[in-house]
Formats: C-alpha cells, sequence, structure tokens
C-alpha cells in the first residue's frame, strides 16, 4: 500500500530553521559555475537552497560545448513550486538563456533579488542570445541588486569604462534603472588588489582584498553573487553581505590556487576551511 503523503501540521518558524533562497540560473556539468556553484555556496552559508533551472549546458573547465534553454513555461512551473511552499528570504539569477526565460522571471515576484547579468562566458560561449539591454529594461526594476563584471557593464550600456570617473558615471547610470546596489566587479582587471566598486544608498563603497594569483576562477561571478544572496537571506544589512561574499570568494580561491580540477580554469574551493556561516 502506498502511504498517504502528509503535510507538516502548522508551526511557527524557529531560529533553528534555515533560511530559504532560490537560484535560478544554468547547469554547469562541470559542476564550478551556474547552479552547481550556487548552490555549494548557500549549503556553505547554511542557507536551504531550492532551484530554478533555466538552461542544460554542456561545459568543462575548457569551455561550453553545448546548451539548451528550457522552456519559458517550465520556468514559471518551477517559480510557483518553489515560492508558494517556501518562505523564500533572498533570490538570485544567473545564466538565463534568452529574453522569453527572462521575462518569464521578471514577471514573478520575488524578495531581494540579485541580478548577475550573465552575458558571455570567459571562454567566449554566448549565455544570453538576446539583447543585453533586456536586463535593464526587463528585470532591473524587479532587481535588489545588480552585479555587473566591466565586460557585461560595458554591453549593458553601450559604451566604454575606462576611468575611475567613467566606473562612477555607469554605477549611477545602471542604479537609474532601479536596484538599490549595483556591484561592479573588477576581477577581469589587473592590479594587485581584486577590486570592485560599489553603489549603495547613493554611496560609492570600494570593496578590495588583494588579488590571489590562480587561474581557477571558473565560477567566481556566480559564487560572488550567490554569497550575497546567502547573506541577504539570513538578514544581513547590504553592506555586511557585500564585505562577507567578498571574503567568502577570495578564501575560495585561495583554497583552491593550486589545486588541479579540470585541464583548464578550475573551479575554487567552496568550502574553505576557515569560513564560519
Ligand atoms: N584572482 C582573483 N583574486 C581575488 N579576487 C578575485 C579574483 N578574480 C575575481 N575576483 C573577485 O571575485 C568576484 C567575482 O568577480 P569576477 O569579475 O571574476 O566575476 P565574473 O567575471 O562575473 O565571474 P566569472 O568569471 O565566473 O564569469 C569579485 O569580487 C572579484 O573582484
Ligand atoms: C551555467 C553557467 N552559468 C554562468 C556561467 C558564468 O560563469 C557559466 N560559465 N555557466
Amino acid at each position: 500500500m502506498i502511504p498517504e503523503c502528509t503535510v507538516t501540521p502548522e508551526r511557527p518558524a524557529t531560529p533553528a530553521d534555515p533560511p530559504v533562497a532560490v537560484t535560478i540560473a544554468g547547469s554547469d556539468s562541470g559542476g564550478g559555475a551556474g547552479i552547481q556553484a550556487d548552490l555549494l555556496t548557500f549549503a556553505a552559508h547554511r542557507v536551504h537552497g531550492t532551484t530554478v533551472v533555466t538552461a542544460i549546458t554542456a561545459q568543462n573547465t575548457l569551455g561550453v560545448t553545448a546548451s539548451l534553454s528550457i522552456p519559458p513555461s517550465l520556468i514559471t512551473a518551477q517559480l510557483t513550486a518553489v515560492t508558494t511552499d517556501f518562505d523564500v528570504r533572498a533570490a538570485k539569477t544567473g545564466m538565463l538563456g534568452g529574453r522569453d526565460q527572462l521575462v518569464a522571471v521578471a514577471a514573478a515576484a520575488l524578495p531581494r533579488l540579485v541580478v548577475d547579468p550573465v552575458l558571455v562566458a570567459t571562454s567566449g560561449a554566448v549565455l544570453y542570445d538576446g539583447d543585453p539591454t533586456d536586463y535593464l529594461r526587463i528585470l532591473a526594476p524587479r532587481a535588489f541588486a545588480l552585479t555587473p563584471n566591466l565586460p557585461e557593464a560595458r554591453l549593458l550600456l553601450g559604451h566604454p569604462l575606462t576611468s575611475r570617473g567613467d566606473r562612477i558615471a555607469a554605477l549611477r547610470e545602471l542604479a537609474d534603472h532601479g536596484p538599490s546596489l549595483i556591484v561592479l566587479k573588477g576581477g577581469h582587471d589587473d592590479g594587485p588588489n581584486a577590486v570592485d566598486l560599489c553603489y549603495l544608498a547613493g554611496r560609492v563603497v570600494e570593496l578590495s582584498r588583494p588579488r590571489v594569483p590562480t587561474g581557477n576562477t571558473h565560477g567566481t561571478g556566480c559564487t560572488f553573487a550567490a554569497a550575497i544572496t546567502a547573506r541577504l537571506a539570513h538578514g544581513d544589512p547590504p553592506e555586511a553581505a557585500l564585505e562577507a561574499a567578498k571574503s567568502y570568494v577570495t578564501a575560495g580561491l585561495l583554497a583552491a590556487a593550486d589545486q588541479r580540477l579540470g585541464a583548464g580554469s578550475g573551479p575554487l574551493d567552496h568550502f574553505p576551511t576557515h569560513h564560519v556561516p
């Protein structure tokens, strides 16, 4: 006989319940970026991770060889399944694949939404085949935070960002589309420090840590945005969430600097030993 499915009786939430976050992103078969990196990051922060898969990529440390976008109706169904059952405290988008998928995500009401505008993989593979400005026109008005890297910010705004003045102007331009928090990631810059310029409640804040000399940087952007999301799910104020996420990514890069996983750019270590969630 099949036992009947029982529903847990209503009881108030307790501090022992882990907060819930949702990642809306693509699958990386190599396990270093996308949904896989996000779930590892959530787990390292003791956040229960739920998922809305938007695309499946055939990918490893050397690049992406194939990808398939999930039909928007199935994206909506996953969003409904997650948000009608769980008390979702924060959400994050990664690879969306195309405009129809982005529109399906923008139709959902998601708290503390962190949008990582994934457009092109470091290897050159196209991860968004629509117009990059869709992110600004359709999704940014729904977002709490937007976290482009420098090449992505250039594509979103359609002009180069050379000087520090250009970058500060870009922060304001991006914030005009709605998000309270903008993080312009400087991982692709050179220099002894990895410096991200942030715009938060009208202030420019610099997030800086020593640059880790390593080629194992696959999935740093996903991991950083997922760590911000995890800290927001715990209720951290935005500036504390940013600092904690930056320290976590730096610790993960350091711990995996000499690791060999795959022949190309390997993943970082999502459970660095001295990280305490
Ligand atoms: N070698 C490094 N050492 C220290 N911090 C780094 C390094 N590379 C990137 N970071 C930091 O990691 C975070 C993610 O930034 P990055 O610019 O790499 O994102 P991304 O380009 O979106 O990532 P991805 O390569 O996964 O697409 C930022 O805080 C950035 O400063
Ligand atoms: C699935 C996926 N999402 C995001 C990135 C960007 O790192 C990637 N390479 N793959």
